[in-house]
């Protein structure tokens, strides 16, 4: 079989594994399935409390990797079955958490518990039964730059060393604890300690990754289709219902934040090379991101009403965007991080791995797709709405 000669960055030939994925039916969960049935020999028990991301993978039964996935309805607060799980595995990826701003501060101890307490057993398994581990933490880890403290027009702030990321030197800077906004950022810091101290003190095998705002199909909800109606999704969900509705981009605070993008399949390379090639990726910290794709939210707003308006054939508002307060948005407590440029010199020297998609081509992939799965329910939506007022 063309999938069993595949070999890893060494040369060496890789054994099939079972990996037990922890959140496997969310955004990222479900592309690194779709990825490990469709391109490797390995297995996946897929836990989760969703499957609507992967069902396409679980049925029917004459799908070419009928067998390899497995889907556990299993919400690991409290579920003694994922020990045995874990146990059943040769590698545990964990991606479960609550890990939507609009969360951080109006439901913090849901937001605490999920990223910090619900991690504890998982990693606590895998440390007691020797199994490697992959953890998924994030960039909000480093919180805001060095140089967002310097006066606005000081010239450090264009020096890289007063904002690039780097995982084994920039310190993690948070804001006050009434900024709740850092609640899931400080929970993602003590358990990216925690999984540290494990493989310091007991030789845990481990690979954490810090994903830079991956971006593509599948990513959360479209709130009153697949979502609740007043629920705030991530910024690509909340622009992209904006423009199926043809209501203008909301630009929290100006919109004056800066990011960097990631296609999805382009970070999911790198996390399959880190689950081939454990030599390589063991007792390392990766930022996983493209340092290439960077806008301020206001230009992410603009491109992709451009690129909205070309794969919809719908003409753009007159007016595309508004500017809204961060507390009438997200209400009380919220921050912000200013600026998220990665460091990728661990990522390439360990893997060898960089992103290879524009900000403009990963939107228009997925634009396309926001358009073909939403725009129909949204206008049927909106026309039942307007019968029954
Ligand atoms: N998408 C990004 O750009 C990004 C950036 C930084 C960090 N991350 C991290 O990557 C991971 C995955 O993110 P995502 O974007 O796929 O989010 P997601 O919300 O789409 O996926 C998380 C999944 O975990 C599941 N889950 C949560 N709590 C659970 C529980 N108690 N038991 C069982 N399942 C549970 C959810 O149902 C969901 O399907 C998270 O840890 C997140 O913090 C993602
Ligand atoms: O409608 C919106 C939504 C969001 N925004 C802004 O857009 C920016 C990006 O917002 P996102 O919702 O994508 O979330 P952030 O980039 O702030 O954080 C994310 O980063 C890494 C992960 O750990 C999490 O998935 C999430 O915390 C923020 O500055 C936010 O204020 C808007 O201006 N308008």
């Amino acid at each position: 079989m063309a999938a069993m000669a595949r070999a890893d960055l060494d040369g060496k030939p890789i054994k099939p594994l079972t990996i037990c994925m922890i959140g496997a039916g969310g955004f990222i969960g479900s592309h690194l399935c779709e990825k490990l049935m469709a391109e490797t020999p390995h297995k996946v028990l897929a836990v989760d409390v969703y499957n609507d991301k992967i069902k396409h993978l679980l049925e029917p039964a004459t799908l070419p990797w009928a067998g390899r996935i497995q889907f556990h309805r299993i919400n690991i607060k409290n579920d003694s079955r994922l020990e045995g799980l874990i146990k059943m595995g040769d590698l545990t990826i964990n991606l479960a958490a609550i890990c939507t701003p609009a969360d951080y501060n109006t439901r913090p101890l849901d937001t605490i518990y999920s990223n910090f307490i619900d991690a504890l057993p998982v990693l606590k398994y895998c440390s007691e039964n020797n199994k490697r581990l992959i953890h998924f933490s994030t960039c909000e880890v480093y919180g805001k730059t060095i140089g967002s403290f310097l006066p606005k027009d000081h010239p450090l702030r264009q020096d890289p060393a007063f904002y690039v990321l780097k995982e084994d030197a920039s310190p993690c800077i948070f804001g006050s604890i009434e900024k709740q906004r850092w609640s899931y950022a400080c929970a993602k810091q003590l358990i990216e300690r925690l999984i540290y101290a494990e493989g310091a003190e007991n030789g845990l095998e481990f690979t954490i990754v810090r994903p830079f705002n991956w971006i593509g199909p599948r990513m959360d909800f479209i709130p009153g289709i697949d979502g609740p109606s007043e629920g705030v999704p991530r910024v690509l969900a909340c622009f992209s219902n904006n423009l199926l509705r043809g209501e203008p981009l909301k630009l929290v605070d100006g919109g004056q934040s800066q990011r960097t993008f990631v296609y999805i399949k382009d970070a999911i390379e790198a996390v399959l090379l880190m689950i081939e090639n454990p030599a390589r990726a063991n007792g390392h910290i990766f930022n996983v991101g493209n340092p290439k794709n960077e806008v301020t939210v206001r230009q992410l707003a603009e491109m992709m009403t451009e690129v909205y308006a070309k794969v919809s054939g719908e003409p753009s508002r007159e007016e595309p965007t508004i500017d809204v307060s961060s507390k009438e948005f997200y209400g009380e407590g919220y921050d912000d991080s200013d600026k998220r440029i990665p460091d990728m010199t661990i990522i390439n020297r360990q893997l060898g791995w960089n992103p290879k998609t524009s900000l403009w081509d990963l939107l228009e992939s997925t634009l396309t797709y926001q358009h073909r799965t939403y725009a129909e329910a949204v206008k049927q939506a909106t026309a039942k709405a307007v019968a029954s007022s």
